[in-house]
């Protein structure tokens, strides 16, 4: 008798593994939607304390949820000091994804409904984490760049209290209206690999901040959400704009992957870009320096080596790494921008997963030895 060999999907390319309400690529054209709503729309009309809600619930927020939204995730941005000052004694050596992902345990260990899986408990800890993520992630900036931290401001929006909290002052509404389109673009999108980490650590009925810890981890690496610091990193490997083909030819004779580009789920590229990318020319016309324009030469001329030499289009990492350098963020803090945003799309994945349970525990192909005898052990 002959075993049928299994069909492996490495790296479950193209397995679809459930069904989710919260968001879907639309292949046909090349958009992405949030509860039906196409993201490009939301991002030119809409806050991202709207989109939250909108991932949360399922529909935007009228003007009395807006405004209780709005209130609650202010009054929770503050840190309690114990947790301040635990997370100010980490080694500054650490990367700022290293202190959030312990911020995030730390608010676990600390809240006595860990364990209440409600969809109100989730509710609750879902938003907890949204307002006080943006303390944590500016915070570490200043505190590796030896400053002290500056408490939230209870009478700014969400993106406004961020840059306040970093820099002490707010810019004019034009830059920061730049930053909350990437946060909205960033919020969601289906089971990418840090949304099904949570999902699969919620399918075991654990906590939503063990989920959240975990999915932190998984956005850390260069593949995934890692990837707008790297492309920061290459942009300053290069330097010169008249190099950037000449560097690519040997990154990829060396085989090295090219950080901001390409996607597993869009093939045409990455429906995002565009948006974001018209909120970086915005960003570049407006410093108006020769800095930023030789960033802007050397970040377009890539693009396009990229694109004859090997037709891979950017992903959203490469114009929101630029962008963020342009507001005045120090690198490492670029992914932790992206956690702010994402917490929406993960806790939304989590509530969800949890509704319609089942484990998450996929069979693998064994291609190890074959059974043998335990050896006597020697002497
Ligand atoms: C918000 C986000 O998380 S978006 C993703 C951010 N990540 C990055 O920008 C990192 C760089 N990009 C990559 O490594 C990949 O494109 C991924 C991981 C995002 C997706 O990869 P996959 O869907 O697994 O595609 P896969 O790895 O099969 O690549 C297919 C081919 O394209 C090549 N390729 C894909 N992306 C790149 C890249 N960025 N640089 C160089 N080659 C690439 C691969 O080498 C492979 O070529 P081969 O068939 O000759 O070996
Ligand atoms: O979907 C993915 O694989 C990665 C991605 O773009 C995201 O998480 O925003």
């Amino acid at each position: 008798m002959t075993t049928a060999t299994p069909e492996i999907r490495r790296g479950l390319a193209g397995v679809v593994a459930d069904t989710t309400a919260i968001s879907t690529v639309v292949q046909d054209t090349n958009s992405l939607t949030y509860r039906g709503y196409p993201v490009h729309e939301l991002a030119a009309h809409r806050t991202f304390e709207e989109v939250a809600h909108l991932l949360w619930h399922g529909e935007l927020p009228d003007a009395t949820q807006l405004r209780d939204l709005q209130a609650r995730e202010r009054a929770l941005r503050p840190l309690d000091r114990t947790t301040a000052e635990l997370l100010a004694g980490l080694p500054r050596t650490c990367h700022p994804m290293d202190v959030l992902r312990t911020a995030v345990s730390l608010f676990g260990a600390e809240d006595p409904t860990e364990d209440d899986g409600s969809p109100a408990a989730h509710r609750a800890k879902s938003l907890t984490l949204l307002a006080k993520l943006p303390t944590v992630v500016a915070a570490e900036q200043r505190r590796r760049r030896g400053l002290a931290p500056i408490p939230p401001h209870p009478d700014l929006g969400y993106a406004e209290n961020f840059f306040h909290m970093c820099f002490g002052t707010v810019p004019d509404a034009d830059l920061v209206r730049c930053f909350e389109i990437s946060l909205v673009l960033y919020a969601e999108h289906s089971f990418n690999a840090s949304t099904f980490t949570a999902r699969v650590v919620t399918s075991t009925r654990s906590d939503l901040y063990s989920a959240v810890t975990a999915a932190i981890g998984a956005l850390k690496g260069p593949l995934h959400g890692g990837a707008n610091e790297a492309v920061m990193h290459m942009l300053d490997e290069i330097g010169d704009p008249g190099r950037a083909a000449e560097w690519l030819d040997a990154a990829l004779a060396a085989k090295r992957r090219i950080m901001g580009f390409g996607h597993r789920v869009y093939r045409h590229g990455d429906s995002r870009v565009p948006f974001m990318q018209a909120a970086l020319d915005r960003l570049v016309a407006r410093a108006a320096d020769p800095e930023a324009s030789r960033l802007a030469t050397l970040h377009a001329a890539l693009r396009q080596a990229v694109l004859t030499r090997k037709g891979i289009h950017p992903n959203l990492d490469y114009p929101a790494g630029l962008a963020y350098h342009l507001m005045g963020f120090d690198t490492p803090t670029f992914t932790p921008i992206f956690v702010m945003s994402r917490i929406t799309g993960w806790t939304a994945h989590i509530t969800e997963q949890l509704a319609h349970n089942a484990l998450i525990r996929p069979l693998a192909s064994y291609a190890g030895p074959g059974q043998r005898a335990v050896p006597a052990t020697a002497g």
